[in-house]
């Protein structure tokens, strides 16, 4: 194996890490909000260290939609753990990122020395995404609440108009670029034009999602890292809700595109689906292992951060995996196993493309001839967020974890963990089994 993975630093280790089951959101708010998940997911994996939840020196927590009953859920997550009120938490928020901004954080903390061990973790709720009031009616209430006598309140009321009321749909904002105003699936729709993604590969890809995503479950593939939940109202969620396994390429060809009617490629069955998670993982340094007689399951070498047009977003992994390897001189051939976030199969297919693509390549990735196919034997080996759920600020986390365990199951070496980012960005995280 070629490239230099030497820690830059202070070495620093995956110790150990929880999901909750992936819930489809249903069109109201499920059973758990962001923090009910943090903690549901939380619990188990604390509960299984030899060591007390106060040994931590922090939490971090990716979350995008923050409930107002919730603000800084990192914080209110650690304390309903009984982590401590001296635990200092903080969240991060860089969209479908932001779970694997919360390991990033945490590596450099523990590779500079700051501190020695951190609970890094992602949680959504989709289900809950506020709704808003639009600016308008903003406006009207503030006017409302000022005017001080009857005439005036009777003339505010004259002012108001019904449609004014309309709220504003946080998760259809959330999943639009504010600066383009597309829809996270009309990027999709532009990278797999750009580079020839038919309906019948997206659709293909998304079959194998679903079909992997099934082996894993009844394998075991998930065991230990898959962890049941139970709501406030004692409900038991014991599994993935979204994957299908009698799904079949008839099914999927029949489904009518979601973005681009009628013409489009991208429909509800070849998308990552809308979901409510939480994924946590445990880092140390080597001191702390040491102390604490931890076993590690795999260390953290590198991660990179890039950015790009929003609209073409989802190249993101493209060019942040190859900034991180020519960074640490490593080829292809080097990575043992990828996961690659399925925002969407024709935007996983479009990176695919890409990366073979000689121009692409050259002109925007700056490589001599091209990057290379990666064997689908070696990526996302066990589904992915077509047919798992794709809960924004906790799936980033996911597959760092994920992709830790399918390396020690499959007995691999190297991976590289990445994800397209909405707004124009793309990370990825590369690990070493220990
Ligand atoms: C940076 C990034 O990561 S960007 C990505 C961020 N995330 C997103 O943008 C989310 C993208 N996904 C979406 O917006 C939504 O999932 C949509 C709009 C595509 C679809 O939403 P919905 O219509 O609510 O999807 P839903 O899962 O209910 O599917 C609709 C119907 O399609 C059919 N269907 C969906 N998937 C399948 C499948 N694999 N096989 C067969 N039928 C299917 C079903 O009939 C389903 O109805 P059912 O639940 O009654 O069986």
């Amino acid at each position: 194996m070629g490239g230099d993975t030497a820690a830059v630093g202070r070495p620093v280790y995956l110790v150990d890490g929880t999901r909750t089951p992936f819930l489809r959101a249903r069109g109201k708010p499920g059973p758990f909000t962001p923090v009910d998940l943090a903690v549901q997911c939380g619990r188990p994996l604390l509960a299984r260290q030899s060591f007390s939840p106060e040994t931590f020196d922090m939490v971090i927590l990716g979350c995008v939609n923050v409930i107002a009953d919730e603000m800084n859920p990192a914080r209110v997550a650690a304390l309903r753990l009984g982590m401590g009120a001296a635990m200092p938490a903080f969240t991060v928020q860089i969209n479908c990122g932001s779970g694997m901004q919360s390991i990033d954080t945490a590596f450099r903390m523990i590779e500079v020395g700051k501190v020695d061990m951190i609970l890094a973790g992602g949680a959504e709720a989709l289900s809950h995404s506020p709704l808003v009031l639009s600016q308008e009616a903003t406006k009207w209430f503030a006017r409302f609440a000022s005017e001080k006598t009857a005439w005036g309140k009777t003339a505010a009321l004259a002012d108001f108009r019904p449609e004014m009321a309309k709220p504003v749909i946080g998760l259809e904002r959330g999943l639009t670029d504010p600066m383009t105003e597309l829809n996270m699936g009309q990027t999709a729709e532009m990278i797999g034009h750009l580079f020839g993604i038919t309906r019948q590969a997206a659709d293909a890809y998304a079959l194998e999602s679903h079909q992997r995503l099934s082996r894993a479950h009844q394998e075991g593939f998930l065991d230990g890292e898959l962890i049941p939940a139970v709501s406030r109202g004692g409900e038991l969620y014991d599994h993935d809700d979204g994957v299908r396994p009698d799904t079949s390429l008839e099914k999927l060809a029949s489904l009518k595109p979601v973005f681009e009617k009628p013409y489009g490629n991208v429909t509800a069955g070849n998308s990552s689906q809308i979901t409510d998670g939480a994924s946590w993982v445990i880092l140390a340094s080597e001191e702390a292992v040491r102390k604490h007689k931890l076993k590690p399951l795999a260390r953290i070498i590198d991660a990179e951060w890039s950015a790009l047009d929003p609209s073409i977003m989802g190249l993101g992994p493209t060019l942040c995996c190859t900034a991180l390897m020519k960074r640490r001189g490593l080829a292809r051939e080097d990575i043992d196993l990828w996961e690659l976030n399925e925002a969407f199969a024709a935007q996983v297919l479009a990176c695919l493309a890409a990366w073979e693509d000689e121009q692409y390549c050259r002109d925007v990735l700056g490589l001599e001839g091209t990057f290379g196919p990666i064997d689908r034997d070696r990526l996302n080996v066990d589904g992915g967020a077509i047919s798992l759920g794709h809960p924004v600020g906790a799936s980033g986390n996911r597959i760092v974890l994920h992709l830790v365990n399918a390396m020690r199951r499959l007995g691999l070496k190297r991976g590289m963990a990445t994800e397209c980012i909405g707004g124009g960005q793309g990370g990825a995280m590369l690990l070493e089994v220990v």
